[in-house]
């Protein structure tokens, strides 16, 4: 069955309400046990030669009790976060204390109260690039991901000098689904992490 027939109007509408119910569940759990599913998903990743292997990383800052990655942010790797420009993410090199840098800025609060690099730290060019870790309400079993709605990760992974570049969805387990509804934009990532494991994508 193609899940991408049906009109435009009907899959809007049930990402809505999936993101609802996806936001909603995430922001139920307790605040131990996010902390503790996020150790674990952190501790996967580490484990995975995938992530050992990379040497520059993207990721993001944790919002809305996403699974919170920063305690890899240690790690000797170079780390790049997201800076939203209009319809665009640019990506910068941020370390915690600067550690690594040529010079420290601090942190802003971005447009979606997302913390961002400052717009003067250094950025990251896609070649540098070796492994994107993607923020998502959830993912399904082949790599399709839902996120808040903005195609921010859409319009970025299908942009040539990023395409191939490996990809991993991060969720809790409750979020790894069967199936989510598919526009004819969405692509799906290389893999998913949760705090039981990493599966790569199906087929
Ligand atoms: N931590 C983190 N940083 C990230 C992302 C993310 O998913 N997680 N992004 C991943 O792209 C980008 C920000 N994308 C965002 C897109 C939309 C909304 C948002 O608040 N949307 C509205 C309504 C959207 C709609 O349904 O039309 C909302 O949720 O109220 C927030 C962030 C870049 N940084
Ligand atoms: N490759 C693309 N080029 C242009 N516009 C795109 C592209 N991909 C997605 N979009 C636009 O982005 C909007 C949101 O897409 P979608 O609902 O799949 O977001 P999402 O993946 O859940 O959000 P996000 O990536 O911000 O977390 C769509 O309405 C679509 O018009």
């Amino acid at each position: 069955m193609d899940l991408t027939a049906g009109s435009q109007a009907d899959r809007d509408q049930e990402k809505a309400i999936r993101r609802r119910s996806l936001l909603k569940a995430r922001q139920t759990m307790h605040p131990d046990l996010w902390r503790e599913k996020s150790d674990r998903l952190c501790a996967r990743l580490q484990s995975w030669e995938g992530f050992a292997q990379a040497r520059t990383v993207l990721a993001y800052f944790s919002v809305r009790q996403e699974p919170d990655l920063s305690p890899l942010f240690h790690l000797p790797k170079r780390w790049g976060f997201p800076r939203c420009v209009e319809k665009e993410m640019v990506w910068h090199r941020w370390s915690p204390n600067g550690a690594g840098m040529p010079r420290a800025y601090p942190l802003q609060t971005g447009a979606f109260g997302i913390p961002e690099p400052h717009p003067l730290s250094l950025q990251l060019s896609p070649a540098e690039v070796d492994l994107i870790l993607v923020p998502a309400l959830a993912c399904d079993v082949q790599g399709y991901r839902l996120g808040y709605g903005g195609g921010f990760y859409d319009r970025m992974l299908s942009a040539p000098q990023w395409r191939g570049k490996p990809t991993i969805g991060i969720v809790f387990e409750y979020a790894r689904v069967p199936r989510l509804p598919r526009d004819p934009w969405d692509r799906p990532l290389h893999g998913i992490c949760t705090e039981t494991g990493l599966f790569l994508a199906d087929g």
